[in-house]
């Protein structure tokens, strides 16, 4: 323990950081349940502190945090790299699936998964999300008639949520129609109790944590009930795919684009793992579950900050909400708030794409990630061995004032094609990079698209009240602590300048 306690020592010496309390590390310096307040200190580390830090926990535990864009890229680049430990307090409920697997478990399932997201079907998937975003507009209409501020936060999770087990399960769930979703609101939940217990004392001892802990009671009982909706996603799917079988519906089972059980039904993610086989054998159920819970979660919640918080944004920026309704205007022709939009059209809208991406830049939905080294690297002049757990706080990275000047400030125009000194592969990663990064990525972006479009289409958002209060939190994803209050004004129809 000593020698060892040394050696850390010696690594340590070679990053930034306060000096550690002797037993506790830097969890002094969390507050205990204040959630944005943990989220908070973390921030204020790096810039008092500088890019790369050495972060102490109990005893020796410890983990490396890595901001630099040269060490940003030797960890998410290196050739085996596993999860940190802190995905093991989510594997309870996404076991191994996409996200969390390594190796050749990993690998493969990748390969088969990759072709889901094959643009052919992207296309058929923006038909969806404009559906669904013409749902949207008509409830939060209503809050518009009635002059009434809301938080613009739940709607938008009930909306991605359709969208996902629509595209990606070929099952209508309604929750834009029953907007108390449980499962909504569990996966909020887990999401609080998984960082919770990222900063509990007892985080390097899993073991007593999960059998003594009152939080871990819950998270099981959250977990039982999360399982049970997916469950029952999966046997909904394969009852519908078994009644088209009877009813010859079903021809060639290697297309999956278009025509699969005629013009409306589309091939779905859920599909592919129902049907595939892997040596001859089906996927058991539990290996399609696992894939399932982590493209639920992974498919809605991060979509859904993207999408708010681009409102938050737009809010604040009335100019620059003008700029886009223009944008769209020009784009879209006269008939613009009611033209289908396509994935062709979407590709269309520069100064969207800049607007987007100055969003993802400022509030990450994915605000940190985290690694565990397969093999010994180099780094800042010292040898740090194999098993060393490293964090990649994004949201900390696109704040990098050598990089965006004034980085607190909303301008799009740093992505703009005039700017001079864009940022680097690795001073922008609200996907992460490397061969782990975000398999939806342009499904999110589609769906992030038209949803914007659609709203501003047909209204103008303003800031409610308590805008200026809106705290932030990060457990799995960044999130706003009470919602994004806004306030919707109608357009006019004949606004066409
Ligand atoms: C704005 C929305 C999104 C953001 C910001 C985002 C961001 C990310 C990031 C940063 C990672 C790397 C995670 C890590 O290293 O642990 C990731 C992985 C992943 N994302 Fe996304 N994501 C978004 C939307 C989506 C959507 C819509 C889907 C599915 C339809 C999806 C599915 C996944 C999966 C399955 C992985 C794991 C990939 C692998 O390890 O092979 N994400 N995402």
């Amino acid at each position: 323990e000593y020698r060892d306690r040394k050696r850390l020592q010696h690594i340590a010496s070679h990053f930034q950081g306060p000096k550690p309390h002797w037993l506790l590390g830097y969890l002094p310096l969390f507050p205990v349940n204040d959630i944005p307040g943990i989220f908070e200190t973390m921030v204020k580390l790096h810039e008092r502190y500088g890019q790369d830090l050495f972060n102490w926990g109990l005893l020796n535990d410890h983990m490396v945090v890595v901001t630099s864009a040269a060490n940003v890229e030797k960890v998410v680049m290196a050739k085996k790299t596993q999860k940190s430990q802190i995905y093991e307090f989510i594997e309870p409920w996404l076991g191994q699936g996409l996200l969390i697997s390594s190796g050749e478990k990993w690998f493969h399932r990748r390969k088969i998964i990759t072709p889901t997201f094959h643009f052919k079907i992207l296309e058929s998937f923006v038909t969806v999300f404009n559906r669904e975003a013409e749902l949207l507009i008509e409830k939060l209409g209503q809050n518009a008639d009635a002059g009434r501020e809301f938080d613009i936060y739940e709607p938008i999770s009930l909306y991605a949520l359709d969208s996902i087990c629509e595209t990606s399960m070929g099952v209508e769930i309604n929750a834009q129609h029953n907007p108390e979703n449980q499962y909504v609101r569990d996966v909020k939940r887990m999401s609080e109790l998984v960082l919770l217990r990222i900063f509990h004392v007892l985080s390097a001892f899993p073991r007593t944590f999960w059998y003594t802990m009152p939080n871990a009671w819950e998270q099981r009982k959250l977990i039982g009930r999360l399982h049970a909706f997916t469950d029952s996603v999966i046997q909904s799917r394969r009852r519908q795919l078994l009644a088209a079988v009877e009813q010859g519906k079903v021809g060639n089972q290697e297309t999956h684009a278009d025509d699969l059980y005629g013009a409306k039904q589309r091939s779905s993610f859920l599909d592919l793992l129902l049907n595939v086989t892997v040596g001859g054998k089906p996927l058991s159920d539990a290996d399609i579950r696992e894939e399932v819970d982590t493209f639920m979660f992974e498919g809605h919640d991060t979509t859904t900050s993207g999408i708010a918080f681009t409102f938050y944004q737009l809010a604040k920026h009335p100019e620059i909400q003008e700029k886009l309704h223009q944008e769209l205007q020009d784009v879209l022709g006269v008939d613009y708030r009611h033209v289908p939009l396509t994935y062709n059209t979407l590709q269309n809208f520069p100064y969207l794409d800049m607007v987007v991406k100055e969003s993802l830049r400022l509030l990450p939905p994915v605000s940190f990630i985290g690694r565990r080294l397969v093999e010994d690297i180099q780094m800042n002049g010292v040898t740090i061995p194999a098993g060393t757990d490293f964090t990649i706080p994004i949201y900390v990275i696109h704040r990098n004032p050598a990089v965006f000047p004034d980085p607190e400030r909303f301008d799009p125009e740093r992505f703009s094609d005039a700017n001079q000194h864009p940022p680097g592969p690795y001073d922008y990663i609200p996907f992460s990079a490397g061969s782990r990064n975000c398999i939806g990525q342009r499904y999110a972006l589609l769906e992030m698209k038209v949803t914007v479009i659609k709203m501003l289409a047909h209204f103008r958002v303003l800031p409610g009240e308590q805008m200026p209060q809106v705290r932030f939190k990060t457990d799995l994803v960044l999130r706003p602590d009470k919602g994004i209050p806004i306030k919707l004004v109608r357009r006019k129809f004949d606004s066409i300048k």
